[in-house]
């Protein structure tokens, strides 16, 4: 079951939710993943949203679904592109500079188990017209553990960490950001509840568009 929501505003209506599912959770921290691409500058804009409601950004433990294997100063890297001021009171990057994949992997499933308890409360996602959310790619393989590494994501860079499937339905609360005719088609099978889409039944989905669905979604 998804809530849609259509707003001709889409970044700020996904902020408004955003923020709200933030200040919801009552446990510190607040644990929340964060995607790449368009949907990447709803966080911040939530964030103050939320500040303005009185939550604490030191609350705010942060970690990406993804992370492109490049520099952090590359233009392709999810966490270069985004800036959060205040700053959140705890980052997990996915990827270091330098870092081999395998050992981002070894790394991020340690902190993750030891800072975030092994669970997320809030995650963010931006889905590709592919129906690709964090890497998590249609007909990919079925990934086990925490974290994985990508070598072949059909949208470059091909080498990737992701957050795997079972991570993302840790968090009780999920928000995609999805816009643009270009996406219609996968946004319309997510709202179907297409089996085949990686974010399809993720605990309390909503997803925030600009695109008018039909009558039977
Ligand atoms: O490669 C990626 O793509 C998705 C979707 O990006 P968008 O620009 O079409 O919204 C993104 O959510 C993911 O984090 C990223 O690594």
């Amino acid at each position: 079951m998804v809530e849609v929501v259509t707003d001709d505003r889409p970044l700020e209506a996904a902020a408004q939710r955003l923020a709200a599912m933030l200040t919801s959770v009552e446990g510190d921290p607040v644990r929340l993943a964060i995607p790449g691409g368009s949907a990447a500058a709803v966080a911040p804009r939530a964030l103050q949203i939320a500040i303005a409601y009185g939550f604490d950004a030191g609350r705010l433990a942060l970690t990406w679904v993804d992370e492109r294997c490049v520099p952090v100063a590359s233009a392709d890297s999810n966490r270069g592109a985004v800036r959060f001021d205040p700053a959140p009171g705890l980052e997990l990057p996915l990827f270091v500079d330098g870092e081999a994949p395998a050992d981002a992997v070894v790394r991020v499933e340690g902190a993750f188990e030891t800072l975030f308890g092994g669970s997320l409360d809030v995650s963010l996602l931006g889905m590709g017209p592919d129906g690709h959310v964090a890497s998590l790619f249609v007909g990919g393989p079925e990934l086990a553990g925490t974290v994985a590494h990508i070598a072949d994501s059909p949208k470059p860079p091909a080498d990737r960490i992701t957050l795997t499937r079972r991570t993302l339905a840790t968090a009780r609360q999920t928000l995609v950001f999805a816009t643009g005719e270009g996406k219609r088609e996968a946004i319309e099978r997510l709202v179907a509840g297409d089996p085949s889409l990686p974010a399809t039944g993720l605990p309390g989905l909503v997803l925030v568009t600009d695109l008018t669905l039909g009558p039977d979604l």
